[in-house]
């Protein structure tokens, strides 16, 4: 995978989570194997046993406060703002953090995921308490949106932080900044999955080869 030749020794490397960025991790690792000095900070649980796995030296921020380089997935990507949705995996919160503390944030999707206005068809996932989710629910609901607690099978889904998703639907977002503050001011919500100002290269996999997007 092309994301991950952009690593180079003694990097810090932020690990994504989802199928795409086990791509990356798995490309990743076949680099070390050929001798890459790195060290990984994982967004979730199943990539740091994806990375374990592979043999990718693991690392967290109370030895590493900055990272050089995360390669990430992403739900939906807008062109013109590189602006993102990610979540639907329910690593939104650590991926946000680690991609807050990134230098360079490398998004690989595919085109189906690339859109003139995020939203529409792909709900936006919202971290929120458990404690009074079902109050935290009914405010987002009141800011428009259409929120479904996100279950796993039939049993409710809690994230890698012990919280719940609220998955929320709404129309196109013209205004993700303005979205994300009032999303933000609601107590009980934790993060959004939208991702504003942080990806800085995305990768668009198509049949004749690989489009770049910089900011
Ligand atoms: O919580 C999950 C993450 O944000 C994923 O990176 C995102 O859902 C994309 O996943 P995938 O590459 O599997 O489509």
């Amino acid at each position: 995978m092309q994301a991950a030749m952009a690593i180079e020794d003694g990097m810090v490397v932020g690990l994504g989570s989802g199928s795409t960025a086990a791509l990356a991790v798995e490309a990743l690792a076949a680099r070390i194997a050929q001798g890459l000095r790195v060290v990984g900070i994982p967004t979730s649980e199943a990539t740091a046993a994806l990375a374990r796995r592979l043999g990718v030296p693991l690392t967290s921020f109370a030895e590493h406060s900055h990272v050089d380089i995360t390669i990430d997935g992403a739900d939906q990507v807008e062109r013109r703002s590189l602006t993102l949705i990610k979540g639907r995996g329910g690593a939104l919160l650590r991926e946000k953090i680690v991609a807050s503390a990134s230098d360079r944030m490398i998004v690989v999707v595919d085109e189906t995921k690339l859109v003139a206005r995020l939203g529409g068809a792909t709900p936006l996932p919202v971290e929120i308490v458990a404690f009074g989710s079902q109050t935290v629910i009914a405010r987002l609901k009141a800011l428009g949106c259409a929120p479904t607690l996100r279950l796993k099978g039939d049993e409710i889904f809690f994230t890698d932080g012990g919280n719940l998703i609220a998955d929320c639907a709404m129309a196109e977002i013209p205004d993700p900044a303005a979205l994300e503050a009032r999303l933000a001011a609601v107590t009980g919500v934790i993060e959004t999955g939208l991702f504003i100002g942080l990806a800085t290269e995305i990768l668009i996999g198509r049949p004749a080869g690989v489009e770049l997007l910089q900011r």
